[in-house]
């Protein structure tokens, strides 16, 4: 039998490069999923809509998925490859997220009702495309990876998704020079960026698949498929169960959270939209106005993730101990909501807020890898596709739910909060992700219960087996 060639990804520099150039499709994506949160107070000034019509615009990105468009991404990754999977879903986000920024701008229409329709029907296209691209981006990190840096990898990936969510939500009031639209068609033409970037990644993408196939035929390792019919084998896994529905019950008391974070501060404790002019204040000065302006501080919580993630996965990596995390990290989501919700401390909300990152770098840390010991590695991808499509069930009805339910709660006062005399009150819409973090524990021991009966491996070092 002939020795196995090397092929481009034995290199560090050209698969370190790749994991780079198809990270900036995470970084636009995420940037355009969440970069709404700073500017709701523009769209509901400059748009004309409500806090409830804001949930919609932003909750219409699950909306297709919900029906099972993640799945069907999944299908044609498997059956077509990433070269077609990741040009199709480019063109879905790009599409969509052209669409949104063209309501923004009036082209359909410039009465609010026409405006949020377009805008909620380009979001919708665009989330088709932003789940299905992160499972083509980590399958993709997994084809350069595996065997080798692959826990770092994803780690970085994922942290490039956190950077666009943190610039997106800080600067976007900025890059609008004070207007939506702007805004809009800015992180519009991320993704359309990602996207070319990702078309000139075809090139690598084609020539290892070259290099590989001829491995093969001189007797090189085969890949292994997953099967969209083992599905019905996840559905009666006990493991997988549970830990599907901790990844709702976490997960839609964080992403709806970071949207509507900058308007809590904003109404809750005096912070502001927009930075006052910097240029005459001293530095003690400059730093006090950004950590009292809503969206830069609630930027800083998926920035601290990405320091923090991957510490949080070298200690899963060496010490195990994912399921006790799990816990841990729903005891600080309970901590971080309850402490933004009952009390009026600033002190309190900046800990609640500090609590909250610390769960959403703890817990996606524990729970990534641990999906790959409860599921076989030839299901995986099956796996995080459904677990995604369950999860923007969650994430749809508490982007909407929140804002429905302030408005609902507020409903006395809207008139005088849109004329400026009033605040907010965010006590029940917070609260009741308090009940998402109650939920989460009650899962997380279900799921280490699971562990001891299955011998899943989940609180024990990665590579060690569970006897
Ligand atoms: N479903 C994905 C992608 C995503 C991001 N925002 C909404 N959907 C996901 O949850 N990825 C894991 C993560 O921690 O970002």
């Amino acid at each position: 039998m002939d020795a196995i060639k090397k092929t481009l990804k034995d290199s560090a520099a050209i698969r370190w490069l790749v994991l780079v150039i198809i990270s900036m499709f995470m970084f636009g994506t995420y940037w355009f999923q969440d970069f709404m949160s700073g500017l709701k107070g523009l769209m509901m000034s400059e748009l004309g809509i409500n806090s409830s019509q804001f949930g919609l615009i932003i909750s219409s990105t699950t909306w297709a998925n919900m029906v099972g468009m993640i799945m069907v991404g999944g299908i044609i990754l498997d059956k077509w490859g990433i070269r077609v999977a990741g040009v199709v879903f480019g063109i879905v986000a790009s599409l969509g997220a052209s669409i949104t920024a063209m309501a923004t701008y009036g082209v359909f229409g410039d009465d609010p009702g026409t405006m949020m329709k377009f805008m909620m029907a380009g979001r919708m296209l665009f989330g088709i495309g932003l789940e299905s691209i992160c499972v083509i981006v980590t399958r993709t990190t997994v084809k350069w990876f595996k065997g080798y840096e692959l826990a770092l990898a994803m780690a970085i990936n994922v942290a490039f998704g956190r950077f666009g969510t943190a610039f997106g939500t800080a600067f976007s009031v900025e890059i609008g020079g004070g207007h939506v639209a702007p805004a809009v068609a800015f992180a519009a033409s991320l993704i359309g960026f990602g996207f070319i970037l990702f078309l000139a990644y075809l090139i690598f993408d084609i020539r290892l698949d070259k290099q590989v196939n001829a491995n093969k035929k001189e007797g090189g390792e085969p890949e292994e498929d997953f099967k969209f019919s083992d599905l019905v084998k996840l559905a009666t896994n006990k493991g997988f169960i549970y830990i599907t529905l901790l990844c709702v019950a976490f997960y839609s008391a964080v992403f709806p959270f970071i949207q509507y974070a900058p308007d809590l501060l904003v109404n809750k404790f005096g912070f502001t939209y927009q930075l006052p002019d910097l240029s005459s204040m001293t530095l003690f000065e400059k730093i006090g106005a950004i950590f009292h302006n809503g969206p830069k501080v609630t930027g800083l919580i998926p920035l601290g993730t990405i320091l923090f993630t991957p510490i949080f996965g070298s200690i899963v990596d060496k010490k195990g101990k994912a399921a006790s995390l799990m816990i841990l990290g729903a005891f600080l989501l309970i901590f971080a909501h309850v402490s933004l919700s009952l009390f009026n401390s600033v002190t309190l909300g900046y800990l609640g807020l500090v609590s909250l990152g610390v769960a959403f770098a703890l817990v996606p840390a524990a729970m990534w890898p641990s999906v790959a010991k409860i599921v076989a590695e030839n299901r995986l991808g099956t796996a995080y596709s459904s677990m995604f499509t369950i999860q923007n069930w969650g994430l749809g009805l508490f982007f909407w739910g929140i804002g429905a339910l302030l408005d609902f709660v507020n409903r006395a006062d809207l008139a005088a909060i849109k004329a400026g005399e009033k605040m907010y009150d965010y006590t029940i819409p917070i609260l009741t992700l308090v009940i998402c973090g109650v939920i989460s524990i009650f899962l997380a021991f279900m799921l280490l219960r699971a562990d001891k009966q299955n011998k899943y491996g989940l609180e024990l070092p990665s590579g060690v087996e569970a006897k």
